[in-house]
C-alpha cells in the first residue's frame, strides 16, 4: 500500500462489506472496518479469510486489519463503503454525520432501490451512489485455527455509476482483480436487482440453497409469478429495467419457464454457484434477524400501489417471510408445491 493510497472504509462490516474490503485489502488498498463488537472479536481473534467459488482465497492477518466499533474510524476516510441491511442505513448516515468526515465519497453496496435517497438526505455535503452487488455472500464466524470466513459463493460483476466520482474505488477494485463495471444508469440497474431480489423470499421461506431452489420447477415458477408482477409495475411506472443477469430481464421469465433439463442447461451462467450459497433473506431469518423484505418486495409492492399494478404473489411472499420472522424459528421450509399453492390461491382472489 503507498502513502498516498485512498483509505477506504467499511461502514458496516458483515458478509458484503468484510468481502469486498478484505479483497481490496488483500489487493494493496487501505482498507479500515467499523463492526459490531461480536464481528471485531472475531476478526481479531481469528483474522479474516476471503474466498470466492473459483477458488480465490486469500488470508488477513489480525494484526493487518484496523478494525473497530468505534466512529471515529470514519474521521479521515477518502471512500466509505456503506454494508449495512437497509434498515440501518439511516443509523449509519448519523453515524458518519458524528464522525465529523464531510468529505468522502460514499458508495451504497445494498439491496433496494432506496439507500442512496436516506443516506443523501441526511449527508448532503457528500457525493452518494449506489454499487450493485451482484452475488451472495456467506460468514462463517471463526474458531480454534479457523478465521472468520467470508465466502462469495456466486458469479457476477459489481456494477457502479459512469462517474468520475468512482475512479479511485474502480482502480483499487481492478488492483484487487474485483470485477467491477460501469454503468450509465444505476436507477434502472437498481430495479433490475430488485426484481432478482424478489427470490429472496422465496429461498428463505424454502431453506434449502439456492441451487436446489431454481433447479425445483415449482419454486421457478414461484419466481417467475413475482418477476412477472414486478416487470408489469416497472412497465407501468414507466421504469426500463437494465442487465443484471445473463439473460435482459424480459427474458427471465421465459428461461424460468423452461422444463428443468432445459433450464439447467440454458441458465448454466444462473447456476454457476456453490452447491451451498443461500439468500442474504435466509440467513437472517435463520439467525433470527430482521428481514430486508420491506426495503426489496416492499419497495416494489409500493410501486406497484402507487401506478395501479395489482402485486398479490409479492404481498404473499413478504407476509409469509414477515410471519415465519415472528415465529422466531428460522425458516419454516415450505415445500414447494405448498408455497405455490398459497401464492397462487393469492393470485387467484385478484
Ligand atoms: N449477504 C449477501 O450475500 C448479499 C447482501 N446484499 C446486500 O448488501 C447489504 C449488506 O448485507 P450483508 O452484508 O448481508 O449484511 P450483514 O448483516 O451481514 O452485515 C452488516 C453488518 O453491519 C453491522 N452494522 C449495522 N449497523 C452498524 C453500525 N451503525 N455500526 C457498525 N456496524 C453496524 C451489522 O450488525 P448487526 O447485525 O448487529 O446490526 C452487521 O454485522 C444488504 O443491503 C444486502 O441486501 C447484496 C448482495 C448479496
Ligand atoms: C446475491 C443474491 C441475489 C442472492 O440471493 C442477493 O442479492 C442476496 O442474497 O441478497
Amino acid at each position: 500500500m503507498s502513502s498516498n493510497s485512498p483509505h477506504i472504509v467499511i461502514a458496516g462490516a458483515g458478509s458484503v462489506g468484510c468481502y469486498v474490503g478484505g479483497r481490496l485489502a488483500h489487493g494493496g488498498a487501505r482498507v479500515s472496518f467499523l463492526a459490531r463488537e461480536r464481528i471485531q472479536n472475531d476478526i481479531d481473534l481469528h483474522g479474516m479469510k476471503v474466498s470466492d467459488w473459483q477458488g480465490y482465497s486469500a488470508n488477513l492477518d489480525p494484526s493487518s486489519i484496523e478494525i473497530s466499533s468505534h466512529d471515529r474510524i470514519l474521521k479521515d476516510a477518502d471512500i466509505i463503503i456503506v454494508s449495512v441491511k437497509s434498515r440501518d442505513t439511516l443509523a449509519m448516515a448519523q453515524t458518519i454525520k458524528r464522525s465529523g468526515n464531510t468529505t468522502a465519497t460514499i458508495f451504497s453496496f445494498q439491496n433496494g432501490v432506496g439507500n442512496v435517497a436516506v443516506l443523501k438526505t441526511e449527508l448532503p455535503e457528500h457525493t452518494i451512489m449506489p454499487v450493485m452487488v451482484p452475488y451472495n455472500v456467506l460468514y462463517t464466524p471463526g474458531s480454534k485455527n479457523k478465521a472468520a470466513h467470508f465466502h462469495c459463493g456466486t458469479e457476477g460483476t459489481l456494477f457502479c455509476q459512469n462517474d468520475s466520482a468512482s475512479e479511485t474505488l474502480m482502480l483499487a477494485a481492478q488492483q484487487a482483480g474485483l470485477a467491477m463495471e460501469y454503468k450509465p444508469n444505476m436507477v434502472n440497474i437498481l430495479w433490475s436487482k430488485l426484481l432478482l431480489n424478489l427470490n429472496n423470499p422465496i429461498n428463505a421461506l424454502a431453506g434449502i440453497p439456492l441451487k436446489q431452489q431454481l433447479e425445483d420447477k415449482h419454486y421457478r415458477k414461484i419466481f417467475r409469478l413475482a418477476i412477472q408482477e414486478g416487470l408489469a409495475v416497472l412497465r407501468s411506472a414507466g421504469i426500463n429495467p437494465g442487465q443484471v443477469a445473463a439473460v435482459p430481464m424480459g427474458l427471465v421469465p421465459v428461461v424460468l419457464a423452461l422444463p428443468t433439463f432445459l433450464f439447467k442447461r440454458v441458465a448454466q451462467k444462473m447456476l454457476a454457484i456453490d452447491p451451498e450459497a443461500r439468500s442474504s433473506m435466509w440467513e437472517d431469518l435463520q439467525n433470527r434477524r430482521p428481514v430486508e423484505v420491506d426495503y426489496i418486495t416492499g419497495e416494489l409492492v409500493k410501486l406497484g400501489q402507487q401506478v395501479n399494478v395489482p402485486t398479490p404473489v409479492n404481498s404473499k411472499l413478504i407476509e409469509l417471510v414477515k410471519t415465519a420472522h415472528a415465529m422466531g424459528q428460522g425458516s419454516p421450509c415450505i415445500d414447494s408445491m405448498t408455497l405455490l399453492n398459497q401464492v397462487e390461491a393469492e393470485q387467484s382472489h385478484v
